[in-house]
């Protein structure tokens, strides 16, 4: 089993550092996500794992090879790596199984092995029927398919990817966010996938390294993520929540109802020396229309329909907005009562 690590990692161009430090272990087999805004620094990582830039400091190693260091580059050619791009990158004059093809053409595999290779790849991404035609005749999501079987031939360990679904609308890439799991579970081979979209990091990746200028924010499972991010920058950048100010409590703990609640009315009236932060993620407020001597409560500022439910944002004391949900439309100006059955206690960050 051949794990892919990168140990200190660093890369710059001209005087300027994009990448600082990157230390992470991918395991054979795993689906790994590249996550983080434009300019980050994600797709140079991809690019030195394949092969494309040295690193300059640091080495990346397969098994017990070492790929990359300061003295060491394996051409890219030798590394073996299956590559996917946001293009495709398909011949227009060549048909799909020719395409399909290529890489075994460069290996001069050809006759029986070669035609039965294009079909199990073909077979895999389900497009055995299209086989003669060409790419001007395939739809987006055809497109990629093609480029996907083309990444397995050479029944490469790691597959690379460099945002694949950034050309296709949200229809498509949702079908294939699905192709790519099932494409992950047949081929059983590494994945690594950058992308600046954190839902499609979610949806597919057993790991999610969270990238900003360059450094590793955080390195865990989408579920750790979503529940656990580890500073302020990383709940506001994965998924949909709201980080209150709040009087000082203890950090990265997952606090109850009662905790939460206390802690909210003890910081509504104040503005100040608020160290404390929670995270409070929309599906653990509970609005409810009757307002108590104690309830805490606040104005409903806006409330959009999304199809299975509306967002609700509540304007609260002290110039703070939470998020919640509702099954039914409310009124801007409304007042509710709202309870939370849940927040997550942040470390303050000091990059945000
Ligand atoms: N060949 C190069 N020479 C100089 N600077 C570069 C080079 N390639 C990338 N950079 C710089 O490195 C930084 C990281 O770029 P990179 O393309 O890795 O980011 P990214 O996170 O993939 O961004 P995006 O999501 O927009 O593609 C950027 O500031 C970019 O301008």
């Amino acid at each position: 089993m051949a794990r892919l690590s990168l140990n200190e990692v660093s890369k710059r161009f001209d005087k300027k550092t994009v990448v600082t430090s990157l230390s992470l272990d991918i395991e054979q087999g795993e689906f790994v996500a590249l996550l983080g805004p434009s300019g980050c620094g994600k797709s140079t990582i991809l690019r030195m794992i394949a092969g494309f830039e040295p690193v300059s400091s640091g080495n990346i190693t397969h098994g017990i090879s070492c790929l990359s260091s300061e003295q060491v580059h394996t051409p890219t050619e030798h590394r073996q790596f299956g590559m996917v791009f946001q293009s495709y990158a398909l011949w227009p004059h060549m048909t799909v199984e020719q395409n399909v093809g290529y890489p075994l053409k460069i290996q001069k595999i050809s006759g029986k092995e070669r035609s039965e290779r294009i079909q199990k790849a073909l077979d895999i991404v389900q497009l055995s029927e299209f086989k003669q035609r060409f790419p001007n005749q395939l739809s987006g999501g055809q497109r990629q398919r093609v480029a996907l079987a083309r990444s397995l031939i050479t029944e490469p360990d790691i597959i690379l990817f460099d945002e694949p679904l950034a050309n296709l609308d949200r229809h498509l890439r949702d079908s294939m966010e699905i192709t790519f799991r099932e494409f992950h579970r047949r081929t059983g081979a590494t994945m690594i996938y950058v992308t600046h979209d954190q839902s499609e990091a979610m949806a597919l990746a057993d790991k999610i390294a969270v990238l900003k200028d360059g450094q590793l924010v955080q390195w865990s499972t989408p579920d750790t993520l979503y529940h656990q991010p580890e500073n302020e920058w990383v709940a506001n950048f994965i998924g949909q929540g709201t980080t209150l100010r709040c009087t000082q409590v203890p950090q990265h703990q997952v606090l109850d109802s009662k905790t939460v609640m206390q802690c909210l009315c003890q910081s509504e009236h104040k503005d100040d020396d608020q160290e404390g932060r929670l995270l409070i993620r929309p599906q653990h407020v509970t609005l409810k229309e009757k307002i108590t001597e104690t309830s805490l409560f606040g104005t409903v500022s806006e409330c959009v329909f999304r199809g299975e439910r509306y967002d609700v944002y509540l304007a609260l004391s002290g110039n703070r907005r939470l998020h919640a949900y509702s099954d039914t439309p409310i009124n801007i100006g409304e007042q509710r009562a709202f309870e939370v059955s849940q927040a997550w206690s942040l470390e303050r960050s000091h990059a945000s």
